[in-house]
Parts: C-alpha cells; structure tokens; sequence
C-alpha cells in the first residue's frame, strides 16, 4: 500500500508484573492503521486485544507497564507526550469505544457536557443553540432518538449500549481521524448492533481509520478491509481480509476461521 499509515504500532510491549510471575499482555505486537479502512484485530479471550488498545492511550494501571515499543499518530510518538498532551488527543485526534462504556465516561458530567467538550475544538464560536441542534443530529444517526432526554442525563442513567452509542457520536462530533472500538455492539440487541455496524462503515467511508476489536470473525469477514490475528499477546497472522481469510497462515487462524465456516 503505497498510502502512510496514519496509526502505527511498533514493537509494543505492555506487560503485568503479578506475584505468580510476569503475564505479557502484549508482546511485540506491530500493525498499521489507514484512513479509509477498518482494521479489524481478531483473537480469543486473552489474546491481549484491549491491554494493545488500552496502550495506546496510556490507560495501563499497576501492575502493568508499557516497557516497550513505539505509538506514532501523523509522526508523533505518543509514547514522548506528557499526560497533559495525550488528554488532548484522547478522545478528539483519536476517539475511542470501550467494552465497559459507562466507565470511560466521566461520572459526574451530563451527556451535554462531553458533547461540547469534544465539539469544541472545531466549532469555536458556534451557539449554544447550533451546538444543540448539531447533537441532536448526531445522536439519531447513532440511533438515539430521545435526544433532550439523553442529553440532560448523567452516564449512570443509560444503559451500556447508549453510552456506547454516545462515545461514538462523540467520535463524530471530534472528527477524530482514528476510531477504536473495543468490542462496540458487545451489550447492544441485534439490531442496534447493525445501526452501530453501519456506522462504522458510513465513518469509514468518510475516511476515518477505524480499528475494529472483536472476537466475532463473522462481523470480521463482512465489513473489515485489514486483519490482525492476536494470540498470547502477539500477532500471528495479518493480511488484507481476503488474504487472511482464503490462506490463513497460521493454524489459530485456520482454527477461529473453521469455528465460524
Ligand atoms: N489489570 C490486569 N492485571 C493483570 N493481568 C491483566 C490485567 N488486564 C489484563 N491482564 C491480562 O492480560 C492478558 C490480555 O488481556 P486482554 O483483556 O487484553 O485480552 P482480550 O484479548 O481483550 O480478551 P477479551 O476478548 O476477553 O476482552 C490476559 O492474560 C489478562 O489476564
């Protein structure tokens, strides 16, 4: 591919010193990401999906470390910014979905409150009233149709899949150039999950890099255009989608993809 990469991933090592012995969450793990694809990261519970996402933003608490590797966005290691820095570029440069929805929102913000804190950046001098009506668009592309209402509550106050449902508008709103969505439609009923799904698809067609992380190689196979396979904390197989899926390399890989044909 002759395009850069927007987001890429050098030799990232991020491990867990516990008492019983060191677990290398991730281990060596490289990959590229594009504007205008989806770049799934496949692998089994464990494999160290979320430890790699978590990485990137520097979210690794005790007794966990990042020892090793490189992050660079647009040319700037990530790994040489201060925190004050990378708050800068969580959540705006880089949006992000995670499993546990309602804990990366801030407890004590109403929904409104991260909305103009995100919109802020590129809308400077718009009204409040403009502001509204831009959130209100965006939550129902989101498919959130009771907007004043989500808007005046507080994270607590919604379910798991509207708070994921948010972060993604949230991700709209920053138009963030990356987007990683850690297990997105994880708490959401079948067809929020494709509403969810389809956006990543419209995002990614406005040329957003999105970085799928999913254990399901079904959602994989119909809407990712690059695959990392993970396993014990490093990539054992990558390729485009078809590539991955018509000659797997490894045998994990021909093992997930023989769980799902
Ligand atoms: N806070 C922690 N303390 C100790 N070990 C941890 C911690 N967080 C993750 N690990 C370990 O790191 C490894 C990778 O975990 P990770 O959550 O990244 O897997 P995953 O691929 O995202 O799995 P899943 O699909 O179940 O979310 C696992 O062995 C896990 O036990």
């Amino acid at each position: 591919m002759a395009e850069q990469p927007i987001l890429s991933i050098v030799n990232l090592k991020t491990h867990y010193y516990l008492e019983e012995g060191v677990v290398k969450a991730v281990d060596g793990v490289s990959l590229d990401v594009y504007q205008g694809r989806i770049t799934a990261i496949v692998g089994g519970s464990g494999s160290g999906k979320s430890v790699m996402s978590l990485s990137i933003f520097n979210l690794i608490d005790k007794p966990g470390k990042i020892i090793e590797g490189e992050i660079w966005l647009e040319g700037v290691n990530l790994r040489d910014l201060s925190e004050k820095q990378l708050l800068q570029i969580r959540g705006k440069e880089i949006a992000m979905i995670f499993q546990e929805p309602t804990s990366s929102l801030n407890p004590v913000e109403k929904i409104k409150t991260h909305l103009f804190e995100v919109t802020h950046t590129h809308n400077r001098g718009i009204s409040k009233k403009e502001a509204l009506s831009m959130f209100r668009e965006v939550l129902s592309r989101v498919g959130l149709q009771n907007a004043d209402q989500i808007l005046d509550s507080y994270p607590f106050e919604l379910s798991g899949g509207m708070c994921q449902r948010v972060m993604v508008a949230m991700g709209l709103l920053a138009r963030a150039k990356v987007l990683i969505a850690d297990e997105p439609t994880s708490s959401l009923d079948l067809t929020t999950q494709a509403a969810i799904l389809e956006e990543l698809v419209r995002l990614k067609d406005e040329g957003m890099a999105v970085v799928l992380i999913t254990h399901d190689l079904g959602v994989v196979a119909q809407m990712a255009d690059d695959v990392y396979v993970m396993k014990d904390g490093k990539i054992v197989d990558s390729g485009t989608v078809y590539e991955v899926f018509d000659r797997p390399r490894h045998d994990y890989t021909k093992s997930l993809l023989e769980s799902i044909f």
